[in-house]
Order: structure tokens, then C-alpha cells, then sequence
């Protein structure tokens, strides 16, 4: 057994968990069944990192509040017995296709790809520069949300723009929630009845603050909606997801809106919240509960969005063995699940009304042909997998 600290650190704040995991644990590709021998010790999180007001004024004071979090369960962060410290880094680019030991070179690589991930990359980095700084002695594995999706094809993976701007620029389909993806889809992969030779085909639908959907065949990610940075596809707390470009130009020539601020509209005032004023799911369906149209039409917006996605990428699979509802509205929003899956028999996609409210496992009816299922996602427990992967193949050299 090994002790691995996962540290997903964001722009206002840190999430922990220190793990307690088996070294057969580690494979990445093998079981699927979600549970291997890993034990949670402590977790928790950091949050209002640097607002105004807040006892927490960075990243590094967010860590001393890690290391004393831990010290009071009884954990020194100095302690010998942690083997290794995993980060989520959001932005990968074209660099890391894999979960990468930290070195010099790689933070400053992740460093460059800040203009790409301008919300994500700084924190991440901010996280990993505390932890080095900390335990300078141990491995630290960055694990990209990225990598995951280094097996899109050229087709998906290509946006239709000039050639040699898009090359320059490193402009194309990166997608991201990598390890959301990877762990839910070999979950789901487990529950196919009667694959095909490639292996079961899926999709994961994950519906958190960010939002994100993929397409997944036999183990490996052939589609996703996020594209050049976390804001295309779905719609999401406040991020709008796909709208046409010409939206952008008619913003900048009719409104005189700065990119800052057509930059600040879509990532942080439209979505869940530019439509209805609430970003929190729980708080839009009790809108929708109590008849209000605002909150109706919002919801209407975010479940139709999905349902085009499943119907593409339905198409794009072929055959769907599964499709996997996960992140905190995937796995508590039974409206979302019946509204955005609802009328699809012909697909051969039949909830189970019952199922679906309980929701736990799978949710379609026992004559469906393709199984629906929620499956809770743990990106902190991938990341640790991957960490260890990362040091066990280090260690064999
Ligand atoms: N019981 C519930 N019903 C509907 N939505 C829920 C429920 N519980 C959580 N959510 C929604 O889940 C979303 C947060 O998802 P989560 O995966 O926790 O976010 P993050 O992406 O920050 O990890 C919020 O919109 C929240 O309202
Ligand atoms: C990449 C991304 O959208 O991450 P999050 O959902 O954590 O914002
Ligand atoms: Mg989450």
C-alpha cells in the first residue's frame, strides 16, 4: 500500500483527498469496476481562495490549510509514508497525451498553455508550484484532463478553419474532464450485455458545473464536446456551450463589446445562469417545479442540447451499448435524465420511470437495448490510479 495526496486546485478553490491505494490498483485500463483497493483517508476542500474577505489569500495558503487539515486527521504532509502527490492539470495541448511526472520542464510547458486554458492552467499550476515547493523530495504526476482525448480522429478532432491558422495557433478539438470520462466510461463498459467485437460502446454524459459529453469505443474516446477550451457543446452552470461564431463578431461590431468582456459573457454569465439567473441546478428545478417560465425554458435549453448530443453521437458510434449519466446532475437529476432520453425507443433507449427516480445503477427498462445507467464519477481516485501508475513504471525504470 501506498499513500498518494491528489490535489485538484482551481482559480477560488482546492480540493484534497488522500488515498491509501494498492499497487494492483494502479493499472489505469483494468477492472472498471470502480472500487480496486483504494481507501479514502481524509479529503476535503479549500474554498474562496483569494476573494476578498477570505482568510485564504492563495494557493499557498490554501495548502497550509491542506497540511493542517491533514495534521488534525492525524497526517503530517511531511510524512514519510506519502509516496507521491497527484495534480489535475485541465490543458494539456499537444504536449501530454499522458499522465507526465513533474519536472522543471513540464510546469513550464503547462505554463505555456495558459493562453488555452486562461481559467484553469494558472491554478493548476499555482497548486503544483506550493506542492513542490513542499515536498521537493517526492514524485508529483500531473494528470491532464486533456489526455483522454488524444484518440479523437483527425475528423472530429479538426475544426473545418484555414490549415495554417489552426496549425499556428494549435487550434482543434482538445476536450476536457479526461478523467471523468475515462473512469465512468470503463464503469459503464462493465455493464454492456452482449458487445461487439470492438469492444462496448459508450457515451458518458457529464453534467457538473462544466459539462461535457464523449463518445467512447471499446475503451477508447473517439468524440467530446468540449473543443479548443472547456466552453463548447453543452450548457453548463454559466457557460454557454455551442452558439454560432457569428454571435462573437456581432457582439464586438453592433454592441462594441470587448473580447474581455464577450469572454466574460460566455464563460461567466450565460448558461444555467444567463438564462434563468440560477447556475444551481437544484435551484432551476424548483423554479420548474413551481411553474416558472424563465427556469422552464432554461431547463428546456440544457436537456434539448443533450439530446442532440446523444443523437449524434449515437450516429457517430454506430451502436451505443451504454450511455452513462454522471457529475452532480447526471447522478441526482432524474428530470434532466427523463427529459433529455424521453421518445427514444425507436433508438432502442427505454427508461424505466422508477429506476430513473431512484437512480442508482441502471435506470432503463429491462427491454431497452441500450442500457442507461448512473455512475458516479470520481476524478480524485483516477487521478490517484494514474499518479500511480506514473511512479510504478517510473520505479521499474
Ligand atoms: N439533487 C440534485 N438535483 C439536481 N441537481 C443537483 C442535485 N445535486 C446536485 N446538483 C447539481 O449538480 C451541479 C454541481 O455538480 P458537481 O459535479 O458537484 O460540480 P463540479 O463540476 O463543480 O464538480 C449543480 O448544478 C447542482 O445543482
Ligand atoms: C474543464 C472544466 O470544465 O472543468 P470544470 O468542470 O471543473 O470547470
Ligand atoms: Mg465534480
Amino acid at each position: 500500500m501506498t499513500h498518494i495526496l491528489v490535489i485538484n486546485s482551481g482559480s477560488s478553490s482546492l480540493k484534497y483527498r488522500l488515498l491509501s491505494i494498492g499497487d494492483g490498483d494502479g493499472g489505469g485500463n483494468g477492472d472498471g469496476d470502480g472500487q480496486g483497493t483504494a481507501v479514502r483517508l481524509a479529503s476535503g476542500l479549500v474554498e474562496r481562495i483569494g476573494e476578498p474577505g477570505s482568510p485564504v489569500a492563495d494557493h499557498g495558503a490554501a495548502l497550509d490549510a491542506v497540511s493542517a487539515e491533514l495534521a488534525s486527521a492525524g497526517f503530517g504532509i511531511d510524512s514519510p509514508e506519502l509516496t507521491a502527490i497527484g495534480h489535475r492539470v485541465v490543458h494539456g495541448g499537444r504536449d501530454f497525451t499522458e499522465p507526465t511526472l513533474i519536472t522543471d520542464e513540464v510546469a513550464e510547458r503547462i505554463e505555456r498553455l495558459i493562453p488555452l486554458a486562461p481559467l484553469h492552467n494558472p491554478a493548476n499550476l499555482a497548486g503544483i508550484e506550493v506542492a513542490r515547493r513542499i515536498r521537493p523530495d517526492l514524485p508529483q504526476v500531473a494528470v491532464f484532463d486533456t489526455a483522454f482525448h488524444c484518440t479523437v480522429p483527425a475528423a472530429a478532432a479538426t475544426y473545418a478553419i484555414d490549415r495554417e491558422t489552426a496549425e499556428r495557433y494549435g487550434i482543434r478539438r482538445y476536450g476536457f474532464h479526461g478523467t471523468s470520462h475515462a473512469y465512468v466510461s470503463r464503469a459503464a463498459a462493465g455493464l454492456a450485455d452482449r458487445p461487439g467485437p470492438g469492444g462496448p460502446n459508450v457515451i458518458v454524459l457529464h453534467l457538473g458545473n462544466g459539462a461535457s459529453a464523449s463518445a467512447v469505443a471499446g475503451g477508447r474516446c473517439v468524440e467530446t464536446s468540449m473543443g479548443l477550451t472547456p466552453l463548447e457543446g453543452l450548457v453548463m452552470g454559466t457557460r454557454s456551450g455551442d452558439v454560432d461564431p457569428g454571435v462573437l463578431m456581432h457582439l464586438r461590431r453592433e454592441a462594441g463589446m470587448e473580447v474581455e468582456r464577450i469572454d466574460e459573457l460566455l464563460n461567466r454569465r450565460s448558461g444555467l445562469l444567463g438564462l434563468c439567473g440560477d447556475n444551481d441546478m437544484r435551484a432551476v428545478e424548483k423554479r420548474v417545479a413551481a411553474g416558472d417560465p424563465e427556469a422552464e425554458l432554461a431547463h428546456a435549453v440544457y436537456c434539448h442540447r443533450l439530446r442532440k448530443y446523444v443523437g449524434a453521437y449515437y450516429a457517430v458510434l454506430g451502436t451505443v451499448d451504454v450511455i452513462a449519466f454522471t457529475g452532480g446532475i447526471g447522478e441526482n437529476s432524474s428530470l434532466v435524465r427523463e427529459r433529455a432520453l424521453s421518445g427514444l425507443e425507436a433508438l432502442g433507449i427505454v427508461l424505466d420511470a422508477g429506476l430513473n427516480a431512484a437512480g442508482e445503477g441502471v435506470i432503463s427498462a429491462g427491454g431497452s437495448r441500450v442500457k442507461v445507467a448512473v455512475v458516479p464519477t470520481d476524478e480524485e481516485l483516477e487521478i490517484a490510479r494514474q499518479t500511480l501508475d506514473v511512479i510504478s513504471r517510473t520505479d521499474r525504470g
